[in-house]
């Protein structure tokens, strides 16, 4: 157990500068160096001359988050303090051995110590809170994310209403569903949701969700303890089995013969199954033959990027569940910054909510400009119309003078409008602004090539490849 210094309690300046800072880091950081080296820590404040005392478990961490992360710890403090915060690091003096740190955890009232605490001396958990605990175990679903939660838009619409038509019915239509999409898109919110759904209907569905890699994981476990007969027991009896980012199946043999077998045993026995991957099932590398095969016999949707009016939705949904108010005019300016996935909009939020909370100001548009900085900066530095006219004129061989010559011929024409399309899509330029970077056009050019080329986007495939490789360039 760590015997920390006293640390203030919730609402004063140590708790609240120290959580804020760890809710940026927490966005800023890969999350498992974040749950490694950061969020253990505890802190302590002195404001009579800014001076932050973060305690340390011992000396090699303490050692490692003064070479890794002291300078960016000290560099976030300075923004949210809005003035240079001196960072210590001390040793916490050890007590007790640790099990569980909890380190993070509001201090009581008083302002006692922050302690890290054995997790066996809580008090002992009622029956029913075991039951569920115990419930929880066995399909390990987050009850957080269900169909309520999730918003609708275009981008998920079809992909959402089979996942609702399967929670509904297991084992009858859309079998196996198969989901795939980019990072952070909603794939696994969907699973869990169809997994609560069904449950709230039949407390007593078997069901489970499971990560491909976990599913790699019990396979070599049943291999080593020759244990294959319990894995078929768990698996095969199953009602609904989730099984996300089926990807990571790719050279396992073993593995991929066992889910053949688990697959074939669910649907003849017609229960669900329902996946996700980062593509769609005859782009899978590596995977035999006769599972891609089978991945594709149900029903196959794509999550697409939710367009600026869901991703608005999403930020005020969102901000209300933490209990926020998100101005409209702030959510938009949000959402037209953060455009890739919903996963990185909850981190833009929760950088502004930290902002907001730790300044004791309103959410507005300066205050969200000012949380986000660096992520605005980045997109500044790079994504300018310059580099959008010479990314499209290399991908399409044309000449970068091409884009704001008055030439006519096909060849030129598209291209260019592709690039004024990406333009309008990527950068804060005003239609005007765009059409005088391209030659002096007027705004009504722009526009036309605009609309043109997103109406087409949603008709051709090739097209639509085209633009996906564009902007991936383009955003780097
Ligand atoms: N339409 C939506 N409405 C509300 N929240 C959403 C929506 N889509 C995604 N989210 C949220 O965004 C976050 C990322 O979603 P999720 O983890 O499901 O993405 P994913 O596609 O599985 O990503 P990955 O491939 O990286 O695992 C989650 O917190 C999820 O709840």
């Amino acid at each position: 157990m760590l015997d920390v210094p006293p640390a203030a309690g919730p609402g004063d300046p140590a708790s609240s500068l120290w959580s804020a800072c760890q809710d940026v880091l927490a966005q800023e950081l890969p999350e498992q160096q974040f749950n490694t080296w950061i969020k253990p820590l505890a802190a302590q404040f002195a404001p009579a001359d800014a001076r932050l005392t973060l305690f340390i478990a011992n000396r090699f961490k303490l050692d490692w988050v003064r070479a890794q992360y002291a300078g960016r710890i000290a560099d976030v403090l300075e923004r949210l303090y809005e003035q240079p915060v001196k960072v210590e690091l001390a040793l916490a003096p050890r007590v007790l051995p640790t099990k569980h740190s909890v380190s993070s955890a509001p201090a009581s009232p008083q302002g006692a110590a922050i302690v890290d605490a054995d997790i066996s001396s809580r008090p002992p958990s009622n029956e029913v809170v075991e039951a569920q605990q115990a419930q929880t175990q066995r399909h390990r679903l987050n009850s957080a994310l269900t169909f309520d939660t999730l918003v609708e838009g275009s981008a998920n619409r079809m992909a959402r209403a089979a996942a609702l038509h399967v929670a509904g019915a297991p084992g009858r239509l859309y079998n196996p569903l198969f989901i795939y999409g980019g990072v952070g898109l909603g794939k696994t919110h969907l699973m869990h949701a169809v997994g609560n759904h069904l449950l709230a209907g039949r407390p007593d569905a078997k069901v489970l969700y499971i990560h491909a890699e976990q599913f790699v994981s019990d396979v070599v476990k049943a291999y080593q303890r020759k244990a294959f007969d319990e894995f078929k027991n768990r698996y095969h009896s199953l009602d609904l089995l989730l099984i996300d980012d089926v990807q990571f199946f790719a050279n396992k043999d073993r593995t991929q013969e066992e889910f053949f077998n688990a697959f074939e045993a669910l649907l003849a026995k017609k229960s669900h199954i329902v996946m996700t991957s980062d593509t769609y099932p005859k782009g899978l590398a590596d995977i035999h033959e006769r599972l891609v095969s089978r991945f594709d016999s149900g029903l196959t949707v794509a999550l697409e990027p939710p367009e600026l009016e869901m991703r608005v939705a999403i930020l005020i949904n969102k901000a209300a569940s933490e209990g926020a108010d998100m101005p409209e005019e702030v959510a938009f300016f949000v959402a037209k910054n953060v455009r890739s996935n919903v996963r990185e909009l909850e981190g833009a939020l929760r950088k502004i909510l930290a902002y907001s909370r730790f300044n004791q100001k309103e959410i507005s548009i300066p205050l969200a400009r000012e949380a986000l900085r660096d992520l605005l900066s980045i997109q500044n530095r790079q994504i300018s119309v310059e580099n959008i006219q010479k990314t499209v004129a290399d991908y399409y061989k044309i000449k970068v003078s091409d884009m704001y010559s008055k030439k006519r011929p096909a060849s030129i024409v598209r291209p260019r409008q592709i690039a004024m399309y990406l333009a309008k899509e990527l950068t804060q330029k005003s239609l005007p602004e765009i059409g005088e970077l391209f030659g002096g056009r007027d705004h009504t050019t722009v526009l036309h090539a605009v609309r043109k080329i997103a109406a087409e986007r949603q008709q051709l495939t090739e097209l639509n490849q085209q633009l996906h490789v564009l902007e991936q360039t383009l955003k780097g």
